[in-house]
């Protein structure tokens, strides 16, 4: 049984339960998506799935209510979409509380900055993927020393997906699609020894 937690502190959080959803169901495996809000209902998932949305909000709740203490306590493996990414990172160019979960470091509003959202395809994981971007996150560096770090996918010559260990960190935002493929993946990690 794998219990996939959707952090619902603000953002898009019901469009990811329901692709989770569909994914744990695709999959054909004994899993519930639940949405959590306080660090007691987060010690109950094996996993954590951070929104798009506003990161310095969601950072600043976060903290306030201990729920990076329980992540890091349990070492739930994460999976960040667009703010969900700033979050995950150890560095970005705004004074804002982030988690450090991932030896990378972002830029925030780096795409789509003079429109505010664009749709394109992303090769990611062997196969196209519509890539919904708004005003997404860039990744500035990654710590290259680190074996355990992966590109998963690249966008006009900048990494767009990037994992380390069982986190995963994609600017763009997979729940906004009907395709559950990279949900899968993230659950299939966090299943994986
Ligand atoms: N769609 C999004 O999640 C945008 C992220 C937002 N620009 C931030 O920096 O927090």
């Amino acid at each position: 049984m794998v219990v996939v937690g959707i952090l619902n502190l603000q953002g898009a959080v019901s469009e990811h339960l329901d692709i989770t959803k569909k994914a744990i169901e695709n999959m054909g495996i004994d899993g519930e998506a639940r949405t959590v809000r306080y660090a007691d209902e987060v010690a109950e998932c094996d996993c954590i799935i951070i929104s798009g949305g506003e990161s310095t909000a969601i950072g600043k709740i976060l903290f306030e209510r201990e729920i990076d203490k329980v992540i890091k306590e349990n070492d739930l493996p994460v999976f960040g979409t667009c703010a969900g990414m700033i979050l995950l990172s150890s560095k970005t160019d705004y004074n804002q509380p982030i988690l450090k979960l991932m030896d990378i470091e972002v830029g925030r509003n780096a795409f789509g900055r003079q429109v505010d959202s664009f749709e394109d395809t992303i090769n990611i994981l062997g196969y196209e993927y519509s890539g919904v971007f708004i005003r997404a996150p860039v990744l500035c560096s990654y710590d290259e020393t680190k074996e355990d770090i992966e590109v998963l996918a690249e966008y006009n010559g900048e990494i767009v997906a990037i994992k380390q260990g069982k986190n995963l960190a994609i600017s763009f935002h997979p729940e906004l699609t009907e395709d559950s493929r990279i949900h899968e993946y993230f659950i299939n990690l966090v299943l994986s020894n």
